[in-house]
């Protein structure tokens, strides 16, 4: 935990739900009310700061991070002391009470001892429906990076990405800081920092949610689709974390993957990252064929591959994840 009392790292609670009703699942989850989100909110210590909607999903980014709303599907991320198991049992609950929907699978993933780059990886899958109950569990002492998967099994096609970076170039952590009595509101700012920083140029069609803290700090969430980015950046001195993960479709023609991972690494240059790809596949090409993707992508911009490690989860699919430590920093 850094001395502030601030860690960015992040947890990350996905949660799957089943319904039989059509007419419900059409906007699912989406219904339950906004003062039922926040009181769920507050238990886990955190707010909504803004939030935006298409029609496919909800987007709030939170004062730690973000959540997404899906007709049957959550994703919470949050961080430093919150406490985000606490939301499980609300969400649950009421999403049965009010909408008919039950629980399907749940996974929860957080990073430990991160302040000492233990790099320490804990991840748990539960997964529960009327004929199977399973649960996986794996640790792996060389991955820094929390992994997600898509909702839509139909959709084989479809991936997360996630990159936790630290040690951002200072130069460029200094973008996330807001100039003192700059008479700008937490949006305005944060539309500022989109466009000063280029993040608005990391997915130039998407809608974009973004959010500056004061005196520091920077939150978004973008959406294209049903696809989702999010990043999160903690650019203090000492314990600098930036953290981006989208979710997308290698059906979409109009993402280019390598300028993408490019261009968040161009926005933040970290000393360290590591870059988690999750698939549906279970086919070894395709997990080597990502892997080439990623370190082909980074590793021309001065970075060095320093792990790589896969993984296949029954329930889930393939997860690749690559650690890569800058060579040596250019300046400016
Ligand atoms: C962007 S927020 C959200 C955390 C996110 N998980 C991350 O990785 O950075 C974190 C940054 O905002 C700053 N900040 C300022 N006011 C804050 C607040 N009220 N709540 C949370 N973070 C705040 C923190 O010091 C930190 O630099």
């Amino acid at each position: 935990m850094a001395l502030s009392g601030f860690e960015g790292f992040e947890k990350r609670l996905e949660l799957h739900f089943f319904g039989d009703d059509p007419t419900i699942l059409k906007l699912g989850l989406r219904k339950l009310d906004f003062d039922f989100i926040q009181q769920t909110l507050e238990a886990v210590q955190c707010t909504v700061v803004s939030a935006v909607g298409n029609s496919y999903f909800d987007a709030y980014v939170l004062s730690e991070s973000s959540l997404f709303v899906y007709p049957t599907k959550i994703i919470i991320k949050t961080c430093g002391t919150t406490q985000l198991l606490k939301s499980i049992s609300p969400l649950t609950y009421f999403a049965n009470q009010q909408l008919g929907l039950t629980l399907f699978s749940c996974r929860y993933t957080r990073v430990a001892n991160v302040n000492h780059h233990m790099n320490e990886f804990r991840s748990k899958w539960k997964t529960s429906n009327s004929s199977n109950h399973s649960h996986y569990d794996m640790s792996s002492n060389t991955v820094n990076a929390c992994k997600s998967y898509p909702t839509n099994k139909n959709k084989s096609s479809s991936y997360t990405i996630e990159i936790c970076m630290t040690d951002l170039d200072p130069t460029l952590a200094r973008n996330f800081f807001r100039r003192p009595y700059d008479g700008k509101t937490g949006d305005s700012a944060g539309k500022e920092m989109t466009e000063l920083t280029g993040i608005n140029e990391i997915k130039k069609e998407a809608l974009i949610c973004d959010f500056a803290f004061d005196p520091c700090g920077y939150s978004m969430n973008s959406m294209h689709g049903e696809w989702y980015s999010t990043i999160h950046v903690t650019p203090e001195d000492g314990f600098s974390y930036a953290s981006f993960e989208c979710i997308g479709s290698t059906d979409d023609d109009n993402v280019n993957i390598v300028h993408m991972l490019r261009k968040v690494v161009q926005i933040f240059r970290p000393g360290t990252m590591s870059v988690s790809t999750t698939t549906k596949s279970f086919n070894e090409c395709n997990n080597e064929e990502w892997t080439r993707v990623v370190a082909g992508a980074v590793e021309n911009m001065g970075f060095k591959c320093r792990s790589c490690a896969m993984d296949h989860f029954p329930e889930a699919g393939s997860v690749v994840f690559q650690t890569f430590s800058a060579l040596r920093r250019k300046s400016g």
